[in-house]
């Protein structure tokens, strides 16, 4: 049963949609730009609010504000990750002071919401909860509550001029099967079991300049890995460092390449993807895996994660590390965005021009692993632009469905000032034009920045020409 509006609800404001939930209710429905509230009806009586954070969180506290609440009961499951809190922080526990007079937050520590229930349900008469983000999953998040708590349920989505991710979208469908987690492939045992079920060889490569600080660390990680039985090789494959880069990687007694010295016959370019590029000459294994030597916060998982899913499904022939880079901003506190170059470009651009690869979290991500013989079909472009051209070609030459993504966890690594990220997304969108055959818009390579001050006027000008590469026709014979 569905109604516009519940009378038993004391709602004040007419924005709202109230949908009654019943035990044996199959099907809800979704009222696009109204803040809906699935409930089982308002209960007198003592009730609480169960948040996590973020909008539908805060949408509980607008609707309670709305019924004339005055007082409110928060409960929180502390997050796993700290820097989630901010988000708790900002979306629930400010907003919260200032629309209620007296507000109590408790902290909790059980294992699952399920269980949190358990033990407050008995004290409340009704209960709130935030939406999880689909609305599928609204309907069997209800059910599962309904199990462990006898009072009325109230389920808040808020107001969004977004589409829902439902199960017929096929971004949403690859999301959920081709997303997984690092730390489910944790066990060196059973990747190694699958690993000699798949027989194939596994290099991973680490690109390098200038990363002394790190790079012993990266190395050292990778090598654990390969001890434990997952990778058959760890290459380092250097850009011409000035500092001790090469000397500190040689110290582990790895093979240590300068890519120019690679094939020289072939010329060499400046850039990671250059670097990339060489690096098939320098190893015969099947699938290669590519890991930034940049990164503080590396651990073991960076390498199985990676590899985990190709390992365990042989369906899957190109793997792309995601992980949150939390960025502070003034406004809500905390960002959990993809990096600067990703949101404010990348994201962007797929969405308009490319919605196939939407489900990316990380579309530029450095950490990348791919069957050699798909990356035997690609043209790899020296700069920056790489990532973004092989996951690209990726999606097209194999389908969105042999393609992954892996939650490494959290990444802390040596961050770009706006002027060098803006050249970045220069190199990403000379690459992306060319590859999406949209030569006619010309092709400008110089990145021009004028500066101003006290009324003087400084010009800079760079050109960034993109060298594209290609296997086929430059080297067949030698990989
Ligand atoms: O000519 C180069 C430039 C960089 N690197 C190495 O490549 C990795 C990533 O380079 P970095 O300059 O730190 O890139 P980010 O600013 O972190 O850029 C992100 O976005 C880029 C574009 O998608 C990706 O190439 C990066 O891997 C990804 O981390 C590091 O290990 C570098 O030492 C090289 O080997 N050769
Ligand atoms: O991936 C990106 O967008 C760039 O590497 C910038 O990342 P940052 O904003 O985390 O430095």
């Amino acid at each position: 049963m569905v109604t516009e509006k519940f009378v038993g609800w004391p709602l004040v404001e007419q924005d709202y949609a109230v949908h009654i939930l019943t035990p044996d209710i199959n099907n809800i429905k979704d009222i696009k730009d109204k803040t809906v509230i699935y409930t089982e009806g308002w209960q007198q009586g003592p009730l609480a609010a169960v948040l996590r954070g973020g909008i539908n969180a805060k949408a509980v506290l607008d609707v309670l504000a709305a019924s004339g609440v005055r007082e409110i009961t928060i409960f929180h499951l502390e997050e796993k990750i700290p820097y989630l809190e901010d988000v708790f922080l900002s979306s629930v526990v400010a907003p919260a002071h200032e629309m209620f007079d007296h507000v109590a937050v408790h902290w909790r520590r059980e294992p699952s919401i399920y269980d949190l229930v358990t033990q407050i349900g008995k004290d409340y008469n009704m209960l709130l909860f935030g939406a999880p983000l689909a609305l599928s999953e609204i309907l069997p998040f209800y059910k599962s509550i309904k199990e462990y708590y006898a009072g009325s349920i109230t389920i808040v989505k808020a107001s969004s001029h977004d589409i829902e991710f439902d199960e017929t979208d096929e971004i949403y469908k690859w999301l959920r099967q081709r997303t997984f987690e690092a730390t489910d492939f944790a066990l060196p045992s059973v990747l190694r079991s699958h690993k000699k079920k798949l027989n194939k060889k596994i290099a991973v490569i680490l690109p390098s300049l200038n990363e002394e600080r790190t790079v012993g660390n990266v190395i050292e990680t990778a090598l654990e890995v390969k001890d434990a039985g997952i990778i058959d090789e760890v290459i380092l494959v250097d850009s011409q460092s000035t500092d001790n880069t090469v000397s500190v990687a040689e110290t582990f007694g790895i093979p240590v390449f300068r890519h120019p010295e690679i094939e020289p016959q072939l010329g060499s370019y400046r850039g990671k993807g250059e670097a990339m590029y060489k690096s098939l000459f320098v190893t015969d294994c099947d699938i290669l895996a590519w890991v930034d030597t940049d990164i503080e916060s590396i651990t073991p998982r960076f390498f199985y994660g990676l590899l985990g899913p190709m390992l365990t499904h042989p369906e899957i022939k190109f793997s792309k590390g995601y992980f949150s880079r939390p960025v502070r901003v003034e406004a809500s506190g905390l960002e959990l965005g993809g990096g600067r170059v990703t949101e404010i470009f990348a994201r962007p651009w797929i969405n308009a021009f490319l919605p196939q690869l939407s489900g990316f979290i990380q579309p530029l991500a450095g950490t990348v692993a791919i069957y050699r013989e798909e990356m035997l079909k690609m043209r790899i472009p020296a700069n920056y632009g790489v990532e973004i051209a092989m996951l690209v070609q990726a999606v097209a030459n194999a389908g969105l469905w042999s393609t992954c993504q892996v939650n490494l966890g959290e990444v802390i690594h040596r961050s770009k000032d706006v002027a060098s990220l803006s050249e970045m997304s220069f190199q990403i969108l000379q690459v992306l034009i060319e590859l999406m055959g949209i030569k006619e818009l010309g092709r400008h390579e110089t990145l021009r920045r004028v500066y101003s001050a006290f009324g003087k006027f400084e010009l800079s000008s760079k050109r960034f020409k993109t060298f594209w590469r290609e296997y086929k026709s430059e080297a067949s014979d030698k990989i």
